[in-house]
């Protein structure tokens, strides 16, 4: 098949696991026959510096041309504040621009890096959860107002927007264990009364064969840690499910274990793992590439539709993974971890062809 994959290096270490993921996207071409386009594109900080904005027109242009987005990370302390234009700012027009308001972040450790995690082998075991997290709407998206000794951030929640990420996320758990946990602050929070009310309807009338539990966002964080096992789907609103990912990264062993797929009405979609810039790492070339590997596999997944090829770079990951090719954040102390160019290495000299 013939695709055009925008690719947004960003920022930091940004560049370094992107390198990875375009070599992989070109290397799955080639052995699978297909043909793929990779146009880059500047996005986030490098984007401020060359042009003053964070998502140049024509960045954006481009990712709406192409079939799919493969994004690294932005931001770092050169665009902290007092700059008044942030890097983040271009990502979260990005995600709105596109209308990606479903941020797909699946947890499913493997099982090489059980020793690895600080949780219990035991308490990992079955961990297999999907956080779909609601992604252009919330406090992110609300109106942002400073006074002198006072500053504001407006959390807004509509019902339609409710409505379309909760079928996404309903969708998805009947395609799995058939349970969704909808997380939210109702005990306090206005837009949570209406997020839960509305969760509550949706399923009723459209999905009466998936279980429905509603949990606080505080008790989630402890669950989570305590018996991750039990959660089949999570669907939460845009900052809690921002918080509540990097906690559930570190069941993988590390937050740059996780992928994610940002996904909308049609089948365009926006990739990228779920960790930042990690400016305290960049340029050094010890980044963990796996979860950008990872966010590819959801790419040739969602937006090419091709489930074969997906599969044969997980199979890749989780190989070079039990062969121990480990990154700095995931080795046991004592043992030489290896570089993020040799991990990537790794995964392309693992990855199959196609099935004859
Ligand atoms: N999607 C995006 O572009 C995101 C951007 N950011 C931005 O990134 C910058 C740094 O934010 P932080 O809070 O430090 O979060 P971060 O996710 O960049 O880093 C947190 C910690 O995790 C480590 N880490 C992250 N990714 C790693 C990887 N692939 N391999 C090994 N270690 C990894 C870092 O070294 C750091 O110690 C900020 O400007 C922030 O706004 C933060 C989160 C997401
Ligand atoms: C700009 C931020 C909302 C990025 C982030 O932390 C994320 O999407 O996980
Ligand atoms: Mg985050």
């Amino acid at each position: 098949m013939k695709a055009l994959i925008a690719v947004l290096p960003g920022d930091g270490i940004g560049p370094e696991v992107v390198e990875q993921g375009t070599r992989l996207l070109k290397t799955v071409a080639e052995r699978f026959g297909h043909s793929f386009e990779l146009v880059e594109a500047p996005m986030g900080g490098v984007a401020i510096d060359r042009t003053g904005a964070p998502l140049p027109p024509e960045t954006l242009a481009l990712c709406q041309r192409a079939d799919a987005v493969l994004l690294g990370a932005v931001g770092g302390p050169k665009w902290d504040p007092p700059a008044k234009v942030r890097p983040e700012q271009g990502l979260l027009a990005l995600r709105k621009e596109l209308g990606l308001y479903a941020n797909l972040r699946p947890v499913a450790p493997f099982p090489a890096l059980h020793d690895t995690s600080t949780l219990k082998p035991e308490v990992l075991r079955g961990v297999d959860l999907l956080v779909v997290r609601e992604l252009t709407g919330g406090i992110y998206f609300g109106e942002k107002r400073r006074e002198e000794d006072r500053a504001f951030d407006a959390c807004v929640y509509t019902v339609d927007e409710v409505v379309r990420v909760v079928r996404a996320a309903a969708s998805l758990a009947r395609a799995r264990r058939k349970r969704l946990t909808s997380v939210d602050k109702a005990n306090v929070l206005e837009t949570s009364r209406l997020w839960r009310s509305v969760t509550e309807r949706v399923i009723r009338e459209e999905f009466p064969d998936i279980e429905l539990k509603h949990m606080l966002v505080d008790a989630c964080a402890m669950h989570l840690i305590k018996r991750p096992a039990d959660f089949d789907v999570i669907v939460t609103e845009n900052m809690f499910g921002d918080i509540l990912t990097d906690e559930a990264a570190m069941l993988s062993g590390s937050i740059g274990m996780l992928p994610s797929a940002s996904l909308g009405a049609n089948r365009r979609g926006l990739y990228e793992p779920i960790h930042g810039s990690a400016p305290d790492i960049a340029g050094r070339a010890v980044a963990n590439p796996y979860g950008t590997l990872l966010s590819v596999a959801m790419l040739l997944r969602h937006s090419l539709g091709l489930e074969q090829e997906a599969r044969a770079v997980e199979s890749a990951v989780a190989s070079s993974l039990d062969a121990g090719v480990l990154t700095a954040d995931l080795v046991p102390p004592g043992t030489r971890p290896v570089g993020t160019q040799e991990a990537g290495r790794a995964v392309l000299d693992r990855l199959g062809g196609p099935a004859r």
